[in-house]
């Protein structure tokens, strides 16, 4: 950001940069046909009125928008009209932190008016960083006759080495135990700084009697390591992490505990094999780990303490539980985090970005990057995963809409990439996808709440000599054809998810009931597309009708 002085009045030009190396010409194209150009400043007169900052405000926020889209918000941006709206709750979070950090790091040898337009500027994002809480955040209840002993006593081991929080530890409805913040947090706030001498990671194993042996295992990877020597640690009385061990529940309930019931009520979906394919790979690994370290060293990895319930459970925690973490030394490390592993996940979190020990003090910093209140829970981002990723790892649904929802389409995408020559065709996609139609905000004509991207490419298919110049009516027509086609697709899909076999879900066991509420979850988004591919097709006889009139 750069100040430029005219005769009379002042100017703040900001600039927020799109990055050269992600989807640079998708996004570059983005801007430029909501009529941004990526290359010019905003420019804030000093001489400006409170609405025309607002409109320059919005104008960054918009531009911060289309920077920060991740790659299935940039697959569903045809949806957004104008990106006047939200495009997900982390994109509006991100975008309003990078415009708020562009205004914090312009040089401040300005005058008290531009300065007081920057704070200006800054409160206003600040305030709309609340807004987006307000509007998406999570309500949670906290169980209050349930018993966190343990969890306190964590607490106070973590603390007496060194851990400062502001957190408290709760039982909390539907999700086991969570953190609560003890006081108003406000955006930048640290809720949790854990030190890095409590934090299990690689390093701890180096002292561990497995080591050498691990060290003669070709192509060990450091994540089955610390997986099997957590296995044999949680046993261990005398393990220094003997509270972090004792505070881990009995079982994890993950997509990878389904029992065959809830298996079979997955049917018709992909998660059934996706689920199949990912137990298939653990016992695949187990099988080639034991029972030959056991009957090598048996007194290293005792065969009572290496089954394969025990071997899964291991899995489901590292899976469930860990962090990927960078080390000052700059290795990106997968660890276990006491008291960090209470916080759970939500698609509005409070807590991004947290994935860096601070060399100064060597722990790990949990900021805030929007307010929680005291007594809310405060939720941490686990990725932008769909909820069959979560299901299958975490094993819980998220509450709301997931933006990263998604059902990926087995199209093949190999003509899409044949004369490809110049700027960023919308077909240039390697693979494509749909989501609920409701998260989209554009459902007129050539749109029907479904991805540009998709109806690019089955147009394209339908039509190859398609061009922009193509009657209205060739252009109709085969809009109708590919909503036809998309409409059959997806009622074959839907036929094959009925519903017939489920189990009465008050009676069912947790897994059937998860994986009911997946199916539910999967014929609602399908419902959805078959709408839009209804009404959109009703749009189009009617403009067809006008058009042969
Ligand atoms: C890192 S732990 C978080 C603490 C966990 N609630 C506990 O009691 O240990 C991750 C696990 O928490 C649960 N979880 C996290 N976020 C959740 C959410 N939004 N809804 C329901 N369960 C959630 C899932 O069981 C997940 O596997």
């Amino acid at each position: 950001m750069e100040v430029c002085k005219n005769q009379n009045d002042e100017e703040l030009r900001l600039l927020l940069e799109l990055s050269e190396t992600d989807h640079f010409l998708h996004k570059k194209k983005l801007l430029e046909d909501v009529g941004l150009n990526v290359e010019s400043p905003v420019c804030i007169k000093s001489s400006s009125t409170p609405d025309q900052l607002n409109d320059l405000l919005n104008l960054l926020i918009k531009r911060a928008r289309v920077i920060n889209l991740n790659e299935v918000e940039l697959y569903f941006s045809g949806d957004v009209v104008n990106l006047e709206h939200c495009v997900s709750p982390r994109n509006e979070l991100e975008a309003l932190h990078s415009v708020h950090e562009a205004i914090n790091n312009s040089v401040s040898s300005e005058s008290c008016t531009i300065k007081h337009i920057k704070r200006k500027l800054q409160e206003e994002t600040v305030n709309r960083i609340h807004e987006v809480g307000n509007k998406f955040r999570e309500e949670t209840r906290v169980v209050g006759d349930s018993s966190v002993e343990k969890e306190n006593s964590l607490l106070d081991w973590a603390v007496k080495n060194g851990m400062k929080t502001r957190l408290h530890i709760a039982c909390v409805e539907g999700a086991g135990r969570g953190a609560i913040a003890k006081e108003d947090l406000k955006v930048g706030d640290v809720a949790l700084e854990v030190p890095l001498s409590v934090i299990i990671s690689i390093e701890f194993l180096h002292e561990s009697d497995m080591f050498p042996i691990f060290q003669k295992i070709d192509g060990i990877s450091e994540e089955t390591m610390l997986l099997l020597w957590s296995m044999k640690e949680k046993h261990k009385n005398e393990s220094k992490f003997r509270l972090y061990f004792d505070t881990l529940p009995e079982n994890f309930n993950t997509g990878l505990s389904f029992g065959i019931d809830a298996v079979m009520a997955l049917d018709g979906t992909l998660l059934l094999e996706e689920i199949v394919q990912a137990k298939e790979h653990l016992r695949t690994q187990y099988e080639e780990l034991f029972p030959v370290l056991s009957d090598h060293f048996p007194c290293v990895f005792p065969s009572e303490l290496y089954t394969w319930e025990q071997f899964l459970w291991a899995c489901e925690l590292w899976y469930s539980n860990s962090m990927k973490v960078i080390f000052p030394d700059g290795k990106l490390r997968t660890c276990l985090i006491p008291v960090a592993s209470f916080l759970n996940h939500s698609t509005c979190p409070n807590i991004m970005h947290y994935g860096r020990i601070d060399a100064c003090t060597n722990s790990l910093k949990f900021s805030l990057s929007r307010t929680c209140f005291s007594g809310e829970q405060c939720f941490l981002s686990y990725g932008n995963f769909s909820s069959s990723h979560l299901l299958t790892f975490y094993g819980f649904l998220p509450r709301g809409d997931n933006p990263y929802d998604i059902i990926p389409l087995d199209i093949d995408t190999a003509e899409d990439d044949e004369g490809s020559e110049v700027g960023p065709p919308a077909s240039k996609w390697s693979s494509h996808m749909v989501r609920g139609t409701w998260l989209s905000k554009n459902h007129k004509i050539f749109h029907y709440g479904l991805p540009t991207p998709l109806l690019d490419h089955l147009r394209k298919a339908r039509n190859p000599t398609c061009q922009p110049n193509t009657s209205t009516h060739e252009l109709l027509e085969t809009d109708l054809d590919v909503l036809g086609g998309l409409s059959s697709t997806f009622e074959g899909m839907m036929e094959a998810l009925s519903d017939e076999n489920q189990e009465d879900r008050e009676i069912a066991g947790w897994d059937v009931k998860l994986a009911t509420e997946f199916k539910s979850l999967q014929i609602k988004i399908m419902s959805s597309i078959l709408a839009a591919c209804d009404s959109g097709c009703k749009m189009l006889e009617s403009e067809l009708g006008k058009h042969t009139v």
